[in-house]
């Protein structure tokens, strides 16, 4: 089937490369004329595992292309439409520009029978928007959420967990005659998650709009759960890790998403609750949902938490003090530093007075661009050359395997906070350093 995706971010140019590996002919179209040339040259434009190995396989095979421009979509029968909802800046609300501009300039490039399927993380009621816009048209809209991880994004688009088709229905919530056609295209998009036996959930638009965010807000609510546990520990001297252990072991609640630490950071999360709460007071039901307020703040107090810890290691103040940052990026196996985190830890310690040394695998020029005068390392070693204190913030597996005998030798004291929880005090205190984290003793 000849596809289109219309931006080429995380989401769309995995879902491009993707869709051209299910066996589809397909075009990336982005605005950005940089991200089309490093796509159209085979080069992935940011850190994904598996993403640089599958363009040039799908390449290779010449059934994907990319370009800037829309008039390339015309012909395709489905275009999925993958183009960023960021935060409004100042406020709670999603920003439906990309959306609205990419729309409009799909519109004159349909044709009678095409589906565009939006991916995009909406709040609800744009797709009933967007398909009122498409009326006389001829083609039919259709939600179809993602929920692809970072880091995972090429195995989740290949063997999603589930797929979720929001078609247009009748008064009585049945598909209309054009809504069961879009399925029967999609369907065929899909053809071989479903022959591997994905679970389908085939619903309205709101519901479909909805599952996607309330899928988001669970997650969210879980870290700050566990989060929220973490302070108790850390006000009773008992043990995070052990507790999520022993809860996790229910069934019914499960270990997964029960990680303490720094908290929830990246282009996914954090916007989408805020945008859900907005849309909640939109449609007169915000009671619903003032507990994702508090999932907020629970969270964002880990990152104030975890600077007052190192001010609490350096004997009451950072000011001068050289504090070596590892991770800028959002969580590992990703260059994503969007609401990071590790990175905002480290600018607050910086606009605290510290000197801040940060270090990435992935995400140092992401990180580079938006402070670009904090200073930088190439490794982790360099990075706690003469440090007062180490910060590991984002767990990639190298900082999970430092040594702390090498890394103690280079430091000017052996002072380590663990902002994921991920290392084990009983070695590190045994090797002279002083272990601290976040609801662990
Ligand atoms: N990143 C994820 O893991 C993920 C997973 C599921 C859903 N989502 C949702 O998918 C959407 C995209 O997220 P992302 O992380 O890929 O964002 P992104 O910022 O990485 O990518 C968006 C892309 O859209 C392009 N774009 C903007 N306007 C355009 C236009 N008019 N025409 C063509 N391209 C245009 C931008 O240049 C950019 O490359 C968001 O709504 C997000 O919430 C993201
Ligand atoms: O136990 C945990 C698990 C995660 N995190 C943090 O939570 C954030 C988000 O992690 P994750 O959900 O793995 O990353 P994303 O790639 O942002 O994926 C989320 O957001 C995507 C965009 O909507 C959805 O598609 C995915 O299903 C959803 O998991 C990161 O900062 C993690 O460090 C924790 O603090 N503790």
């Amino acid at each position: 089937m000849r596809i289109s995706v219309i931006g080429c971010g995380y989401l769309g140019a995995v879902h491009a490369a993707c869709m051209a590996k299910l066996g589809h002919e397909v075009v990336g179209i982005d605005v950005d004329p940089r991200k089309v040339a490093s796509l159209e040259a085979g080069e992935a434009p940011f850190y994904e595992p598996g993403l640089p190995e599958l363009l040039a396989e799908t390449k290779a095979t010449g059934r994907l292309t990319f370009s800037t421009d829309m008039e390339a979509a015309a012909g395709a029968q489905v275009h999925f439409l993958c183009v960023g909802t960021p935060q409004v800046h100042g406020e709670f609300r999603a920003d439906l520009s990309y959306v609205d501009s990419a729309f409009e300039a799909l519109r004159p490039f349909l044709a009678e029978g095409d589906v565009v399927a939006g991916k995009s993380t909406v709040p609800v009621g744009t797709a009933e928007n967007l398909a009122a816009r498409l009326e006389g048209s001829g083609a039919t809209l259709v939600w179809n959420p993602e929920f692809l991880r970072e880091g995972f994004a090429v195995k989740d688009t290949l063997h999603p967990d589930r797929l979720v088709y929001g078609l247009p229905t009748d008064d009585e919530g049945v598909p209309t005659a054009a809504g069961d056609a879009a399925k029967a295209a999609l369907d065929e998009v899909y053809a071989t998650p479903l022959a591997d036996r994905t679970p389908l959930v085939v619903t309205d638009y709101a519901t479909a709009q909805l599952v996607k965010v309330a899928a988001n807000s669970f997650l969210a609510t879980k870290i700050s759960f566990i989060n929220a546990m973490a302070e108790l520990c850390e006000a009773t001297g008992a043990d995070v890790t052990r507790l999520a252990d022993a809860i996790g072991y229910d069934a019914r609640i499960g270990r997964r998403f029960l990680n303490a630490g720094l908290g929830f950071g990246g282009g996914c999360l954090p916007k989408d609750i805020r945008a859900f709460m907005a849309r909640a007071g939109e449609l007169g039901v915000s009671d619903a949902l003032t507990f994702l307020a508090e999932v907020d703040s629970i969270n964002m107090r880990r990152r104030v938490r975890m600077v007052d810890l190192a001010r609490e290691v350096c004997h009451g103040s950072i000011v001068g003090r050289k504090v070596a940052v590892l991770g800028a990026a959002f969580k590992p196996d990703s260059d994503d530093v969007r609401d990071s985190p590790a990175l905002s830890v480290a600018a607050q310690m910086q606009l605290q007075g510290a000197h801040v040394t940060l270090t990435d695998p992935q995400a140092v020029a992401n990180a580079q661009a938006k402070w670009p005068d904090m200073k930088f390392a190439h490794s982790a070693l360099e990075a706690a050359a003469d440090a007062d204190v180490v910060l590991l913030a984002t767990e990639w597996q190298e900082y999970r395997d430092l040594d702390p005998d090498e890394l103690g030798a280079v430091v000017a004291h052996k002072r380590i906070l663990d902002g994921r929880n991920v290392l084990d005090p009983v070695r590190w205190r045994a090797a002279g350093w002083t272990y601290r984290a976040l609801g662990r003793p």
